[in-house]
Formats: C-alpha cells, sequence, structure tokens
C-alpha cells in the first residue's frame, strides 16, 4: 500500500470549503498541529468560532477528505473552537478575559431583545464557548427573571463583584442592583456610574463572548453606552414592523457614529411555526429582514417565530435553548448564534479602528 504524503494530505484539505466563510479551511487557518505517521494522521480542527453543529460537519467534511487519500488508514481529529479575541474601540477600558463583546440593541422597546440576548448567548455556549451575559438594559432589566436567578452580587475581596451563573452563562445585571418593581427614578449619571461599576468591576473571569443586553432604543443613553463598553460588534433585533418602517436602519447609524461594526439584524416574531403541524407561515411580509439587510449592507442573521413557547420559556425563567435544545425554535437560536460567530471571527484580529471624537445629538 501506498504511504501518504503531507502535501496530499494538505491539498486534500484544501478541497473542504466552509460555506460559511467560503473558503478552503486550509486558508482559514482551522487546520491546525497535522502530523503523519506513516498511515496515521492526525490534526486538530480548531476554528476560529465555536463548533456550533454546520462548524462541526465541515469538521467531519474535512476528517472525510482525509480518509480518503490514498494510503491513509487512520485519521485522529480533535476538535475545538479557538475563538480569537477580536476588534474593540480604542479609548474604552478593555475587560480582561474577555475576548469579544456583542451589544445587542433595538431601535425600540418591547420587540425581543432580551430574550433574543439571551437565546443567543445560551446558543454560543450550548456549542462549546465561554460566554456571560450583561443586561444593561437600566429601564427595564429583564435578565434575572429571563435566566430566574436574583438577589445582590456577592464580592470575594471587597472590591469585584461576582456574576451569577445560570445556564452556564455568568450573568451581571443592573437588576441585581435594583428591584424590579423600583421605579426607575435615577438619573443617568447615577446609572452610567452604576454600569461602570458593573462594566469594570465584575469578575467574568475567562469569556469568549460577553453578550450585553442595551436599553431599548438609540438615544444618548444607548450611545454614551456603546463608547463606555469595548464592543467587538452590534446585533440590531427588529419586528418585521420596524423593518418595513425602517426604524431598524437608527440602530445601525448609532452604532456606526460611534465606529462600531455591525454584525448584522435579527427578525423577531415574524414566522408562525404552527404548534399542531410544524408549518411555518410568514405572517408578516415575506423576506422583509432579508431584503432590509441587503439594501443597507448587512447580514441577516435569521428570523425568529412568534411563538407561545418562546414567550412562556423566556417569562418564566426557562429561555428556549436551554429549556428545549432540541425544539426547532432552539435550533432557530443556535443558526443566529453560528452567524454572530461567524461574523466576529470575519472580523480578523489586530484590526483595532480609532475611537472617534462625536457629538450627542439628541434622540
Ligand atoms: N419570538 C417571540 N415569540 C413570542 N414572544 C416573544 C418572542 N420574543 C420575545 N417575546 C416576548 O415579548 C416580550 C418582550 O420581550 P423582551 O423583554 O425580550 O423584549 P425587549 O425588546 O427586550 O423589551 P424591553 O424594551 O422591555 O427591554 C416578552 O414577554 C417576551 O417573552
Amino acid at each position: 500500500m501506498a504511504t501518504p504524503t503531507e502535501e496530499a494530505i494538505w491539498e486534500a484539505l484544501r478541497q473542504v470549503e466552509d460555506p460559511d466563510f467560503e473558503k478552503d479551511v486550509v486558508s482559514l487557518g482551522f487546520i491546525q498541529d497535522l502530523e503523519l505517521k506513516k498511515n496515521k494522521v492526525s490534526f486538530t480542527f480548531g476554528p476560529d468560532t465555536p463548533l456550533c453543529p454546520g462548524r462541526k460537519e465541515v469538521g467531519e467534511k474535512a476528517r472525510a477528505a482525509v480518509e480518503a487519500v490514498e494510503g491513509v488508514k487512520k485519521v485522529d481529529v480533535t476538535m475545538e473552537g479557538r475563538i480569537r479575541a477580536h476588534k474593540v474601540q480604542q479609548g474604552v477600558q478593555l475587560m480582561e478575559g474577555v475576548k469579544n463583546v456583542i451589544a445587542v440593541a433595538s431601535g425600540k422597546g418591547g420587540v425581543g431583545k432580551s430574550t433574543t440576548a439571551v437565546n443567543l448567548a445560551l446558543g454560543l455556549a450550548a456549542c462549546g464557548a465561554k460566554v456571560g451575559i450583561l443586561d444593561a438594559d437600566i429601564y427595564g432589566p429583564s435578565i434575572p427573571r429571563m435566566l430566574g436567578v436574583s438577589g445582590k452580587p456577592t464580592s470575594k475581596d471587597g472590591k469585584t463583584l461576582e456574576p451569577k451563573e445560570a445556564y452556564g452563562l455568568k450573568a451581571m445585571s443592573i437588576g441585581f442592583l435594583i428591584d424590579e418593581e423600583t421605579p426607575m427614578v435615577w438619573r443617568g449619571p447615577m446609572v452610567m456610574q452604576a454600569l461602570e461599576q458593573l462594566l469594570g468591576d465584575t469578575n467574568w473571569g475567562e469569556l469568549d463572548y460577553l453578550v450585553v443586553d442595551l436599553p431599548p432604543g438609540t438615544g444618548d443613553t444607548q450611545l454614551t453606552l456603546s463608547q463606555k463598553v469595548p464592543l467587538t460588534g452590534s446585533v440590531i433585533v427588529s419586528t418585521p414592523q420596524d423593518i418595513a418602517l425602517l426604524d431598524a436602519r437608527r440602530g445601525f447609524q448609532m452604532f456606526e457614529k460611534v465606529g462600531v461594526p455591525s454584525l448584522g439584524i435579527v427578525e423577531n416574531m415574524s414566522l408562525f411555526i404552527c404548534p399542531n403541524c410544524g408549518e411555518e407561515t410568514d405572517i408578516f411580509s415575506h423576506g422583509g429582514g432579508q431584503q432590509f439587510a441587503d439594501d443597507y449592507g448587512v447580514e441577516f442573521l435569521g428570523s425568529v417565530p412568534l411563538d407561545a413557547g418562546i414567550r412562556e420559556q423566556a417569562d418564566t425563567g426557562h429561555p428556549t435553548v436551554a429549556a428545549a435544545p432540541d425544539s426547532r425554535q432552539a435550533e432557530i437560536y443556535q443558526t443566529i448564534a453560528n452567524a454572530v460567530a461567524v461574523e466576529i471571527a470575519k472580523q480578523g484580529e489586530d484590526h483595532t479602528h480609532k475611537f472617534p471624537n462625536i457629538s450627542i445629538q439628541a434622540d
């Protein structure tokens, strides 16, 4: 039997394309530590994203490609996401140990921003990433309720705050410091101070992604917050109505002002999945989100259905991706999580952008 050459193996791997990145796995740098010993090959499939289902398939294709090389008898593949830190604005204090910070925002309230943020965070964690969630929604912190955690944060050293843990996520919320029932009488500067404390003093440890749930709207508070947090990119959540009214556009414009790249748009409460037969119906307009994304040159991350289960699970502290991981709904959130991870990975390293001097305008 012929002995395979390393060249032939690399050549076979070069034929394996990752459809999300539209490049082959060798050019992408996803193949590491390749070793050939007689007829045995071993390598690491280490993409720059967590191993979401789509990425795992690519890893399996890489394995199959090498197995098909003449003379290869055995292939050992170690699969592990090797998520790197990507760009952040200059001028903001970096959070040690936190590689990427994702802002989840919406043009207005009640569109399902927090529900999406929590399920996105869980989706990334389900693929094997270390994930935290920071609830910066000062007007209506809902992460404690959605994750079913409450109480004041503790401190081990009297200086830093320990995040709470729920469903494998590390969580910190402005809601842990204030009562959910307390009317929001805090003035802007006081709120900012509390948030800065949450940002700077939370003991996140090592995180691949920190998902930040921003308050709804595109006004001063959101703008200031976007400047305080070292954001890698933004995700805008919109309903089909906002998309039709172009409200979602304002969200992108706000982040553009502070030089934060857009990771894309999520259309929420658009599809309807029939609870009896599972049929998916577009109740509003077909493909509004995709059309919007095409028009504005942003990524379309996915459509989340309007679904009683999603609402009930979120509102009772058992978010869908954790409560019903095998459901079609969880699969949709997983696809969105994968798309977000891919967008971040595409940004590349060492690509720091300038922190702009901006003047804040009234909403
Ligand atoms: N896809 C969905 N299907 C059904 N209900 C949903 C969906 N997404 C969110 N909801 C429900 O809509 C309500 C508002 O959602 P959520 O709190 O996530 O919105 P938000 O945009 O963060 O709101 P706020 O402006 O209050 O922060 C919640 O009761 C939530 O359970």
